[in-house]
């Protein structure tokens, strides 16, 4: 009997019946498979399809924090694949070596989203790794960025506080007839000013030119215009929010698996808009990079070239031989695009979130700022030695990193056999480092929810765990530590004096809960405050 003929016999009941074995089969199999697993660890029960992604929620990093406090220090989650989630100091020591590369979990959806093989995030060629993670690292930790970032945060601050000045005084003016220029009050949402401000510092130094998008903030908020054109403003406004929704979509291109987002209706819509804003973003960066490119090849060689990260990346090797004297290929646009992207996604949302959760403690803040740089001093002069000076200000930040990570968790995956948390792992696992429950573990840190910035500050407090860097990890940690993590600090502690010392900033809501969520990255989603000038 042919085929067809079996096919002919075959009614639509039956058809059913051979549905419904096949997911009986599948489901039979995904919980064998998961109840003979090697290293059976304690989880929330898996689900077929779409294992523990129904257990995410909205908060990617509460969900692995309960999972700390409800399984312990290791526990797991199938998410795309399998992840062991470490939540204690010695498990994710072990990730930290210097001397090893781990690699990140390979990630169909990162493919997809652009970001795998690129840069460094996603980046699992060690050669090619090295070689980008080494532009970093000489770009945003070379004393002649961190100078040039100094001046141009002190330049934009100046931007900023007119238009918040401009703002205050439409505002003021309005609601009352007694207000003078230095007496107005402004209600704002200081996430919106944040993000925007350190997108546009990061693409003053990334690639030497403005996105205007603090500009473009202004402009929605206020009757008068800025004095940049209308399209520049628009332009930058569409690029701040398209760096914002890409971050948003990294989580469900990291951790959906492909079935889910090219075939379940609401998931694969969002997932196209994320891919239509990968499109979006890449015209954009791409354009930059000819643009760039177009000016260099105009400047002659006796010119002296602009401090940006893409100049230098256009022109590395040009020129240039290796040590076999072979001449070096200059880096691919692809890969340039892939620098620039990894840059403005770790520059934009991780310092705006960490800078506006700074306002405890704004007592004790401005009296160091006043001690170290004297309200007679002129701001826009802070060196680099000045701001390192503010050691209680840094306490802050770190204190206020630990409770709230900008980033609260990494994974990597092994190449090699190891034994971590006591069991043995082969090739191919996937780890969890879960900052989040760490950093606030309460067998690493008394009173762990309470803000205490004297964590950080008091060196003589001969707290052992302290100085075990495994149990805060505000940036990570071994040969995939934070690249930008110089630049971070500097931005936060200019920013910190810059703002607090010039205006009064209070919540308008005291009570009400931070409107955070936590993907890749910690988001804050607003945060209305009241802005006066500190006379
Ligand atoms: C408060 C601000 C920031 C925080 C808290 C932060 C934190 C982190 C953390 C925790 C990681 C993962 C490290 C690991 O896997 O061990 C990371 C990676 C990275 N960050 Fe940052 N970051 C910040 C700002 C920046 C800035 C300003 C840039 C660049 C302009 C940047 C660029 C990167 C890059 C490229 C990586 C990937 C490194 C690799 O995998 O080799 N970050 N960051």
């Amino acid at each position: 009997m042919t085929i067809q003929n079996i096919i002919k016999f075959i009614n639509t009941t039956d058809y059913f019946i051979i549905f419904i074995l096949i997911i009986i089969t599948y489901i039979f199999n995904f919980y064998y498979k998961h109840f003979t697993r090697l290293n059976p660890i304690p989880c929330p029960l898996p689900l077929p399809f779409i294992g523990n992604l129904h257990n995410l929620g909205y908060d990617v990093a509460i969900f692995y924090k309960q999972c700390q406090q409800k399984y312990g220090d290791i526990s797991e989650a199938i998410l795309d694949r399998r992840y062991i989630i470490l939540s204690r100091p010695e498990y994710i020591e072990k990730f930290f070596d210097r001397r090893i590369f781990f690699m990140r979990p390979y990630s169909q959806g990162a493919d997809e989203i652009g970001m795998y093989g690129h840069g460094t995030f996603f980046n699992n060629n060690y050669e090619s790794w090295k070689h980008n993670n080494k532009f970093f690292t000489d770009t945003f930790i070379s004393q002649r960025f961190i100078d040039n970032a100094i001046k141009s945060t002190n330049e934009l601050y100046k931007e900023l506080s007119n238009y918040w000045q401009s703002l205050g005084n439409q505002n003021s003016s309005n609601n009352s007839s007694n207000y003078s220029n230095d007496n107005w009050t402004l209600e704002t949402d200081f996430s919106q000013w944040f993000n925007r401000f350190t997108n546009d510092i990061v693409s003053i130094i990334s690639t030497g030119e403005r996105t205007y998008s603090i500009a473009s903030y202004y402009n929605t908020q206020s009757l008068i215009k800025s004095e940049y054109s209308g399209a520049l403003v628009e332009d930058g406004d569409k690029f701040v929010k398209s760096i914002v929704k890409y971050l948003e979509g990294l989580v469900v291109f990291a951790f959906f698996n492909p079935f889910i987002r090219h075939y379940i209706p609401i998931i694969k819509n969002k997932s196209n808009i994320y891919l239509k804003n990968r499109d979006y973003l890449f015209e954009k960066l791409d354009k930059m990079i000819i643009k760039r490119r177009k000016e260099i090849e105009k400047i002659s060689a006796n010119t002296e070239m602009r401090i940006d990260m893409l100049s230098s990346l256009i022109t590395a090797n040009t020129n240039e031989n290796d040590s076999n004297g072979e001449v070096l290929k200059s880096m691919p646009d692809e890969e340039i695009r892939g620098m620039l992207l990894e840059a403005f996604l770790g520059g934009t949302a991780t310092v705006s979130c960490k800078f506006i959760l700074l306002h405890n403690l704004l007592y004790l803040m401005l009296s160091e700022i006043d001690h170290v740089l004297p309200k007679s001093i002129d701001k826009s002069c802070v060196s680099y030695n000045d701001l390192q000076e503010l050691r209680y200000c840094e306490a802050i930040i770190k204190e206020a990193c630990r409770l709230v990570p900008a980033v609260p968790f990494t994974y990597r995956t092994i190449t090699k056999e190891h034994e971590i948390a006591g069991y043995k792992w082969p090739p191919g696992t996937n780890f969890l480092l879960n900052f989040l429950a760490v950093q606030v573990h309460p067998e690493f840190w008394p009173n762990p929810e309470v803000f205490n910035p004297d964590r950080f500050y008091n060196d003589d407090q001969n707290d052992k765990r302290l100085g075990d860097k495994s149990a805060f990890m505000m940036f990570g940690g071994g040969k995939r530590i934070c690249p930008g993590r110089m630049l971070a600090m500097v931005e936060l502690l200019l920013l910190m004096v810059l703002v607090y010392e010039n205006y009064n900033v209070e919540l308008v809501n005291k009570n009400e809960p931070l409107k955070i969520s936590s993907q890749l990255n910690t988001h804050c989603k607003e945060l209305r405050v009241r802005i006066s000038p500190r006379t």
